[in-house]
């Protein structure tokens, strides 16, 4: 988290934003409600960097850039913020003297989808397979999206919680049986010998699988994007389409499984990030739970966990709006922000 601010309990709004590789999400957040409106989307693609979506955003929104509060898909830890699967790149102080901004907040994308977990009212999120929740225990938090992040939320003795970003997604994939030694195969033809779990587990990821799959069977299939194989899998057209995404969920299940294990994570394994959400209707008749349970001697521990979908709007935005809340908590108080 890099924090170049004069953010007070006197501030009444700032803007807030969910950065990703494809899309970068603005709104306000209210500091004293903590509502959050003026919502947009935008194409990051459309923009040659952020200081021109923000000023995008302020110019169609009406808004004051004066307090901005941001998530980015990338680590978030000096001055210098570098996109992993995006080419906007920028200065933290360089940004806030060039907009005028009286603060400027930047956090790892999953740092903030772990605080959103906080916000998540019972209707935003499907459970998927078996599993109880501990409340106040460890939770980790994936996403597949144009990258795949991930983000673990600990509960402190003094009841504060905190979030730990990091770059699981950058892990090694572990193929399990024959067919994915083979994929494993393809995909470290493709990307230097090395086959990172984002490789497979993002939007990005369906496009490689599929690809994967058809030499897997020795089919010659075009170049297709993950929504039309997330289309055609939805309506069974495409038996390649329909293995691919089958593979995707068993693996996500897998890796889901394995975050699980590294953390003990008692309060639940959350999925965000836009590609799950879509191709939903698929994942009860997936492998995704059995492959997350499949644990060998720690079979029990996995099959104790539940994993959640988070299907709630915003959430992203919502864990930054819950950062600056817990934040504003801490500052010495002289007015209340609840
Ligand atoms: N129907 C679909 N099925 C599968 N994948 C899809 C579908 N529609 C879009 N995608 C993929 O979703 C990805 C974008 O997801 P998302 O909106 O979560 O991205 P993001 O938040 O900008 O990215 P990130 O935070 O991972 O950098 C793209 O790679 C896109 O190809």
């Amino acid at each position: 988290m890099v924090n170049d601010s004069k953010l007070d309990l006197s501030t009444n709004f700032a803007v807030v934003a969910d950065i990703g590789g494809t899309n970068a999400r603005f709104g306000r957040i209210n500091l004293k409600t903590f509502e959050l409106d003026r919502i947009q989307v935008f194409p990051c693609a459309d923009y040659l960097n952020l200081t021109d979506a923000l000023i995008a955003y302020r110019d169609q929104q009406d808004v004051a850039l004066e307090h901005v509060a941001i998530a980015i898909a990338c680590p978030a830890e000096g001055d210098s913020i570098q996109m992993t699967n995006h080419h906007w790149q920028f200065s933290v102080r360089g940004t806030r003297e060039a907009l005028g901004l009286t603060s400027f907040i930047v956090l790892n994308d999953f740092a903030a989808a772990a605080m959103s977990l906080l916000t998540l009212a019972k209707g935003e999120t499907k459970k998927i397979g078996g599993g109880k929740k501990i409340e106040s225990a460890p939770c980790a938090v994936l996403g597949a999206g144009t990258g795949l992040g991930v983000g673990h939320l600990v509960y402190l003795p003094n009841g504060d919680v905190m979030p730990l970003p990091g770059e699981g997604g950058h892990a090694d994939w572990a193929p399990l049986n024959e067919k994915e030694w083979a994929i494993h195969e393809f995909l470290a033809r493709r990307f230097d010998g090395r086959v990172s779990a984002e490789r497979l587990l993002s939007g990005p990821g369906i496009e490689n699988l599929y690809q994967a799959i058809a030499h897997y069977h020795d089919r010659a299939v075009p170049p297709l994007r993950a929504k039309t194989i997330g289309a055609r899998a939805l309506t069974g057209c495409d038996a390649i389409a329909t293995e691919t995404v089958n593979q995707f969920f068993a693996s996500l299940g897998s890796f889901a499984g394995n975050l699980a294990l590294t953390l003990n994570t008692r309060g639940g394994v959350y999925i965000a990030g836009g590609v799950v959400p879509k191709l939903l209707p698929l994942m009860a008749g997936s492998e995704f739970r059995t492959r997350f349970e499949q644990k060998g001697r720690f079979c029990n521990l996995a099959e104790s966990i539940p994993c959640y979908v988070i299907t709630a709007e915003h959430a992203g935005m919502r864990g930054v709006a819950q950062y600056l809340k817990q934040t504003l908590r801490k500052a010495p108080a002289t007015a209340d922000v609840d």
